[in-house]
């Protein structure tokens, strides 16, 4: 591979994107344009708290390998925004997405418990946490560019789910709205340190194989999801209709 100009290089990450990101699922097709049914919706949001819950995680990692006080200035808002501040407003991330679990009737205890979870989506989860871990922190950070395709996804999951299923509303959605603030201010700086700091054909190779990595991670959660809630194909043990809901008040 010759090497690339920074414009080059951020070119064929989004390629990666445009050919690999998981708005193309047909997963996600089929929860944007309200084909799935209500325990569907359930389901997914079920199995992606996983994926809520490692992000930070994932960038108390990332951070733990940053020497630069001025990086870690930046990186830590991160968490911040996953976890909420001390204070009067505490509501991070996770309590929103916790706000659209409670809102299609699930136990938040049963969610956060991850019994339902099925193992498939867990050990993706897992396995970002220790790339992030172990691989160079060039890598662990290319690895959150999937951050620059998220803005598309969640504006179509948005209105989509708001005009096709009377079961959610903008409220339960709100996760959504914060993260179209959030994820272009993450991905562009992500995307100038990486086009920055990969000035050699073997860090950029690396940099897009991290983005793959990641792109592959995102894809098999649905997959998983895909096989056993719309597929029909049962796994013992995780979450089926009927199961981990709220009591009614
Ligand atoms: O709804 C989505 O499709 C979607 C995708 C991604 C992503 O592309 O990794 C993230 C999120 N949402 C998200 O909400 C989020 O906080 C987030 C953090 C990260 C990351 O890798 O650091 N990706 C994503």
């Amino acid at each position: 591979m010759n090497i690339l100009s920074p414009d080059e290089l951020a070119a064929a990450l989004r390629r990666i994107g445009a050919e690999r990101y998981h708005n193309l699922h047909p997963f996600h097709k089929r929860l944007h344009s309200g084909q799935c049914s209500i325990d569907e919706v359930r389901a997914w949001a079920l199995n992606r708290y996983c994926y809520q819950r490692i992000i930070p995680f994932k960038d108390a990692a990332v951070l733990a390998r940053m020497d630069d006080v001025e990086l870690r200035r930046v990186w830590r808002q991160r968490i911040v925004d996953h976890d909420g501040e001390i204070g009067d407003a505490p509501e991070g991330g996770l309590r929103r997405w916790l706000a659209l679990t409670d809102g299609l009737g699930l136990d938040r205890a049963y969610v956060m418990s991850l019994e339902g979870a099925l193992p498939a989506v867990r050990f993706a989860c897992d396995a970002y946490v220790n790339f992030v871990s172990q691989k160079t922190l060039l890598e662990a950070i290319a690895s959150s560019l999937t951050e620059l395709f998220s803005p598309q996804i969640i504006s179509e999951r948005v209105s989509g789910m708001l005009q096709h299923y009377d079961f959610v509303d903008e409220s339960v959605l709100r996760y959504f709205g914060h993260r179209l603030d959030q994820a272009p201010r993450d991905a562009e700086f992500a995307l100038d340190y990486v086009t920055t700091h990969a000035r050699t054909p073997e860090t950029q190779r690396a940099a897009l194989q991290a983005l793959e990595f990641k792109c592959g991670m995102l894809w098999c959660q649905l997959d998983a999801i895909e096989h056993v809630y719309v597929n029909g194909n049962p796994f013992p043990g995780a979450w089926r209709p009927g199961l981990g809901m709220a009591a009614r008040s």
